[in-house]
Formats: structure tokens, C-alpha cells, sequence
């Protein structure tokens, strides 16, 4: 097992990583569960008096959430009721001389760590151990703490090279994610299982699809990896909104292995029998995918396939929840998403649902999360401890 921060000596200077990767609209970084959830770990460490310079990363290169942490350290500060201190850079000698000047009890918060190149490279942790992030930034430091239980996944520099160098623990968040769901992965089911499958990014769901091929008996598609399947499927399908990428790319690499998965899995995988989309007067209007014509950016699932996917949760002993089955953010695209996740809530079935963006619906849409059995702020990561794979963090962490 890992060490965790029962186990951390006093007054120590630490460096932590946790994954405030939030969802950021118009340039605005939202408020959501990670930060509550991280500062919770943070409290207790600066309570103690330790010296607290936080690592975390936003979005991708490329991508429009890819910001800078400015406004993650405002909202922590909000949740940790203390200055949190900023420094617009994560390695160079500004953070340096940030992190020189930082006392038992306060908190530092560095600048995101993918805008350094070498955290994202696709090396070896022996070599992420050796790049100049890690090299730096360790020496400048007693101890390494990964509370990041929902980048875990992610064999990133920020996340296997410091636990090499570095003696490592376990935040509070990595400690009880893990404990919960790996609790999940050792229970078994007599009923049915069901696993509703939506968001944006198809490689970590097919993953997934091939690992729980014994466990799930229905997989309900939504969102723009529902698109991908339905477009394989035949339907003239997966257009993206004006400003966005999400599907040429991923169709281009997912294409074979969605057909497979459609022939292999046949009536195991349920598709959406109807779309949602904005009509000119800009309210919400449905097609039932037989009757698409032309090219339309689909942004929910519609009443008919809603009212399928209700009847498979009402017969399931188990459902497990990872992406949003239309873009919930929006209200007039919610009812996809809020109504299996209300079907699932009037049941008393095991369930649990993760995804960074997706538990967030049943904050924004008044859900009770005692209705659920499981809450995971995590996605990718969740979903992988869900099927029994071994996240790189934890096994870094366990060294
Ligand atoms: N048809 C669609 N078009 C555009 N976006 C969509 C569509 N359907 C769902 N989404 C978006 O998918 C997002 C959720 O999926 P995503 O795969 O990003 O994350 P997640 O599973 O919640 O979390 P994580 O990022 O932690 O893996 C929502 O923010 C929602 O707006
Ligand atoms: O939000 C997440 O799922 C994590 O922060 C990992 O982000 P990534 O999918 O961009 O690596």
C-alpha cells in the first residue's frame, strides 16, 4: 500500500499535486466539486504548518480551457477561507523565488503544469524522473503528496517522475477515491448492469467497453462519443458545433475499433433513437436519428431514447454513469443527462457516477448525492479503477 499523510513527519515543506481541471465557459473557470474536495487536503496540511506549494494543471494545449491557474487559486482561496498565492510560472526563477519565500501554513499555487512542455511528453517514468520540472522543482521540496486521484491515469511527469525521486503520499482525496473504488471493482452483481457511456472522449470509453465485456450487459451511448457509435452505425451524424473538434479526429482513430465493437456487442450496445439540437428560433428541437436529413450539431439525446434508457435503469441492479449524455450545461440540453441520472436516483440499484464535468449535473440540477451510492470526482481515472486496470499514480505511489 501506499503512504498516506498519517504518515508524513512534522513541519515539512511539500510539494502537492492535486487536479483542479475544471470546466472554463467564456474564459470563466467554474467553481465545481475538485476544489472542494482538494482543499479539504490542503486545510490539512497548512493546519499543520506545513509549507504548501500546490501543482496542478487546465485543459490541454490547444484546446480553450488550456488557461492559466489564476482563477483556480481565487476559488481555492474561497474554499480554503485563506490567501492562496499565485506565481504566473511553474519552474523558472519567479516560482522559485515564490516557493523560497513560503512559510509553515501557507499555500502556493504554481502555474499550470502543461504549460511546461515536458509534463505531457510521452517518456518513461525514469525519464520523467530526469526531465528539468522534476529535477527542479524536488529539490526545492521534502516531500511529494499526489491528491490528483482523477489525473491518476495519466503517466505525466507531475505524476510518475516526482514519486521517484521524492519520498511520496497520498492525499486524502487519492486515499479515499482509491479506497472507493476499488471497493467497487470486488463486489459482484446477480442482476443486470448496465454502464451509460457519453461525453467527449471516446478512446478512454472504448477502453473501457473491452475491459467490462463480463460484467456490463448493456452499454447506454450518449453525447459525442454516442454520436461516433451512431455514425459507424450508418447515420450521417457527428457534426461539430462551430469552434469546436471534437469528432473528425477521433473518428479518424476510433472508426475500426467503434465497428468492432458494434458487430461483436450487437443489441448489448444501446444507441440513441433520437437527437437534440437548437432550431433557428434557438429552442430545443428532436429528430429520431432515421429521419436525419442534414447536417445538424447535436448537442442532447432526445425524449425517445430517455425514456429507453429509463426502462433499462428501472431493470438494472447496478448502473455505472461516466460522461453526460448531452452538453447539461445549457439547460434546454439537460434532459438527457438529469433524466437517466434521475432514473437511476428514484431506484435503490448500486450506482455510481464520475466524470469531472458529469457529477457536476447533479450539483447544477438539484440532485441529491446521498441518492447515488458512489460520487467520484474523477473520469478517466475512475473509470479505470472501475474495470480493475492499475492507474500509473497509485503503482508510482506504492513504490
Ligand atoms: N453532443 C455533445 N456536444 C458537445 N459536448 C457534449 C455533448 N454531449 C456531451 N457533451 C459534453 O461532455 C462533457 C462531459 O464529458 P467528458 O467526457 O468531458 O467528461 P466527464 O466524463 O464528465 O469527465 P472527465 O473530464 O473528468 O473525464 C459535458 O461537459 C458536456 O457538455
Ligand atoms: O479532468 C480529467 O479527467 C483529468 O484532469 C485528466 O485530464 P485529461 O483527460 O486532459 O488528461
Amino acid at each position: 500500500m501506499f503512504k498516506t499523510l498519517d504518515d508524513l513527519p512534522d513541519s515539512q515543506r511539500l510539494l502537492v499535486r492535486i487536479d483542479a481541471n475544471s470546466p472554463v465557459e467564456d474564459g470563466e473557470v467554474r467553481n465545481n466539486r475538485r476544489f472542494a474536495r482538494h482543499a479539504e487536503t490542503l486545510r490539512e496540511l497548512a493546519d499543520a504548518g506545513h509549507a504548501v506549494a500546490v501543482l496542478a494543471h487546465q485543459g490541454r494545449p490547444g484546446r480553450d480551457t488550456f488557461v492559466s491557474l489564476e482563477q483556480h487559486a481565487e476559488i481555492l482561496s474561497e474554499h480554503l477561507d485563506r490567501e492562496v498565492r499565485y506565481v504566473p510560472d511553474t519552474y523558472g526563477e519567479a516560482s522559485l523565488e515564490a516557493i523560497d519565500g513560503l512559510g509553515g501554513g501557507e499555500v502556493l499555487l504554481l502555474e499550470n503544469v502543461r504549460m511546461v512542455d515536458e509534463e505531457l511528453a510521452d517518456r518513461t517514468p525514469e525519464a520523467h524522473a530526469e526531465s528539468a520540472l522534476v529535477e527542479t522543482l524536488s529539490g526545492e521540496f521534502d516531500a511529494y503528496v499526489n491528491d490528483a486521484y482523477s489525473t491518476a491515469h495519466r503517466g505525466h511527469a507531475s505524476i510518475v517522475g516526482f514519486p521517484r525521486v521524492m519520498d511520496a503520499y497520498a492525499g486524502r482525496v487519492m486515499e479515499t477515491e482509491y479506497e472507493a473504488n476499488s471497493a467497487i471493482q470486488q463486489r459482484e452483481f446477480d442482476g443486470r448492469v448496465a454502464m451509460v457511456l457519453g461525453g467527449t472522449k471516446a478512446d478512454d470509453l472504448i477502453g473501457v467497453m473491452e475491459r467490462v465485456e463480463d460484467t456490463v450487459d448493456t452499454f447506454l451511448m450518449g453525447g459525442i462519443v454516442g454520436e461516433l457509435f451512431l455514425r459507424a452505425a450508418g447515420y450521417d451524424v457527428g457534426y461539430d458545433v462551430e469552434g469546436t473538434d471534437f469528432f473528425d479526429e477521433q473518428w479518424a482513430e476510433q472508426e475500426e475499433t467503434i465497428r468492432e465493437l458494434l458487430d461483436s456487442y450487437g443489441d448489448r450496445i444501446r444507441l440513441p433513437v433520437d437527437l437534440a439540437y437548437e432550431d433557428e428560433a434557438g429552442d430545443r428541437a428532436e429528430i429520431a436519428v432515421e429521419g436525419v436529413e442534414k447536417e445538424t450539431s447535436f448537442l442532447d439525446v432526445g425524449s425517445g431514447t430517455v425514456e429507453e434508457y429509463e426502462s433499462v435503469v428501472a431493470d438494472s441492479e447496478a448502473v455505472f454513469v461516466k460522461g453526460a449524455l448531452g452538453v447539461f450545461e445549457d439547460e434546454r440540453f439537460a434532459d438527457g443527462t438529469v433524466g437517466v441520472l434521475e432514473a437511476i436516483a428514484r431506484t435503490d440499484c448500486f450506482s455510481v457516477v464520475g466524470g469531472g464535468d458529469t457529477s457536476r449535473a447533479i450539483e447544477l440540477y438539484g440532485m441529491d448525492e446521498d441518492d447515488f451510492s458512489h460520487v467520484s470526482i474523477a473520469g478517466g481515472a475512475y473509470v479505470r479503477a472501475l474495470t480493475g486496470e492499475s492507474l500509473v499514480a497509485i503503482e508510482a505511489l506504492k513504490r
